[in-house]
């Protein structure tokens, strides 16, 4: 039977425009389906204008190093709408790139809400297309607990377009999103407090730099409460009154909520269209990102595996050579993944955190070192910088990168390409420095404390 496609992929963001450029690459007819913006939450309300906003918070501080050097900076101040007017400004012109980037692909548009109705049948708006193959790069949305006063809470989409910047915040969560927001709405000028329920934030990262980044940002000024969380919220005129879980009241101007993100599966499959989920609601699929569903496919954050940019991306290219390349590419290798969060300090990791190493059996040799970065050393200024690595005892092979501090992502990335080469400690002994640097340190460590799995 002739389709209309090979291949319609419905989402154009990171995972779904990379894909259709390169299938189209490959040789293939291919659709895309957007409903909202060309480049998806990344470019539009995640990566891109969050980095915008946390350069901007770096300002201020960035002043009174200046004056370390010479500088008088008298009388400066800060005009929140134009730093988000100029921010949206970029982000319109990225969208533009975006349809240009499909269309010289020679990827057909659809503009509308994408659903799959049918095998091989794709319904957008009125109109229903026919295809090979269909491909879900639908992405997340924000997903906010149920509570009494959840309907006054703020989600991170709402951050990149306030009207007005609030005086005092309260952000609530722990992972990447809430800590990054702490740390721009503080830098901002806000009085910030993050929520968070358990006793340390940051999980699944080494323990060291979840409680360097604590103590740092509490040094700042930031409010940090662990322990805790909203149990309810009401208005009082523009304020908002939050009762916590020990009974105790307090009103904030805004509360943004960054509990985390679930697939965006909204009126997306006919009920005999709709493949199998895993516990979380992702869509499950095997190591070819097919679903349940014959020849439908499914890959970013809607399948829930690593919920990164990068990660969507590789998945795309992965995947448009594996159905439509001339030779069939190797599994995708998710191991060491470098991230960073662009917290205030920003966090770079690549590889084991102690913790994950200890529980898989690994006894260890563990470097760490804190210093106080040159630039800061004219002035009172006192914040430290943390690296770290976690090397096998036994190989020597180094298992983990951590660093929290200035800069921390940007080097993470160039050490990410050695761990994934499995570098020993050894070879980061035998790399000569680069001085006066930060990431001189990281081949510089020399002491060990030997830790063993209890
Ligand atoms: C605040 C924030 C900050 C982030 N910062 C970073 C970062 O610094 N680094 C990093 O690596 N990752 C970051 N991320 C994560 C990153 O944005 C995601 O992992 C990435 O965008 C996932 O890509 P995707 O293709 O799976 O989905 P998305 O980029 O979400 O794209 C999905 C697209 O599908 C469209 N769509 C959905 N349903 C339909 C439908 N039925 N019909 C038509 N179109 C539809 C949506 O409008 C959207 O454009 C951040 C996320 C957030 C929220
Ligand atoms: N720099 C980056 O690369 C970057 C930045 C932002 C987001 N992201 C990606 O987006 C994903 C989503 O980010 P996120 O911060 O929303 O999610 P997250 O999973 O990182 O963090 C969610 C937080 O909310 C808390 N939480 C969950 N349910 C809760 C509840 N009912 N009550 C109170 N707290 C609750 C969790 O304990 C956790 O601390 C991340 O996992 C990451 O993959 C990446």
């Amino acid at each position: 039977m002739t389709t209309d496609f090979d291949l319609v992929v419905i989402g154009a963001g990171s995972g779904g425009v990379r894909a259709a450029r390169m299938a189209s690459s490959h040789g293939a007819r291919v659709a895309i389906v957007e409903e909202r913006f060309f480049g998806g939450t990344c470019v539009n309300v995640g990566c891109v204008p969050k980095k915008l906003f946390s350069y901007g918070a770096h300002f201020g501080q960035e002043f009174s190093l200046a004056e370390d050097f010479g500088y008088q900076i008298e009388g400066w101040s800060f005009h929140w709408p134009t730093l988000r007017d100029n921010k949206t400004r970029e982000i319109e012109r990225l969208n533009g790139i975006y349809q240009r980037i499909l269309n010289q692909a020679g990827v057909t548009i659809l503009q509308g809400h994408g659903r799959v109705v049918g095998p091989g049948q794709v319904q957008v708006d009125e109109q229903v297309v026919t295809t090979g193959k269909i491909l879900v790069a639908v992405g997340g949305k924000p997903y906010v607990p149920d509570f009494p006063g959840r309907e006054h809470v703020r989600i991170s989409d709402d951050l990149f377009y306030l009207q007005t910047l609030p005086e005092k915040v309260a952000v609530v969560g722990g992972g990447y999103i809430a800590t990054e927001f702490a740390g721009i709405l503080h830098g901002l000028g806000c009085q910030v407090s993050q929520i968070y329920r358990r006793d340390l934030f940051l999980r699944g990262f080494d323990g060291d730099i979840r409680r360097f980044v604590a103590e740092q940002m509490q040094a700042q000024g930031v409010d940090l409460r662990f322990n805790t969380d909203v149990q309810a919220i009401d208005l009082d005129g523009d304020k908002k009154l939050v009762t916590f879980q020990d009974g105790h009241i307090e009103a904030f101007d805004e509360v943004f909520y960054a509990t985390g993100r679930i697939p965006r599966l909204d009126n997306l499959f006919a009920d005999a269209m709709l493949p199998a989920l895993n516990d979380r609601g992702a869509i499950r699929v095997d190591e070819q990102f097919q679903t349940s569903q014959d020849n439908v496919y499914a890959l970013g954050d809607v399948i829930g595996r690593v919920e990164l940019t990068p990660v969507a991306l590789a998945e795309g290219m992965w995947l448009a050579a594996h159905l439509f390349g001339q030779t069939r590419p190797a599994a995708m290798d998710y191991s060491n993944i470098a991230t960073a969060v662009f917290s205030h300090p920003n966090i770079g990791t690549v590889g084991l955190s102690e913790e994950e190493a200890l529980e898989k059996g690994h006894s260890l040799r563990v470097y760490r070192s804190s210093f106080r970065p040159m630039r800061y050393t004219l002035g009172d200024k006192q914040e430290r910088t943390l690296i770290k690595l976690v090397v096998d005892d036994a190989s020597d092979r180094v298992l983990g990168l951590h660093m929290a501090g200035e800069d921390a992502p940007e080097i993470t990335q160039g050490f990410a390409v050695a761990m994934k080469m499995g570098a020993t400690k050894a070879d980061f002994d035998a790399t000569i420095g680069i001085h006066p640097t930060s990431a001189e340190e990281l081949v510089t460590l020399r002491q060990a404390e030997r830790v063993n799995p209890s």
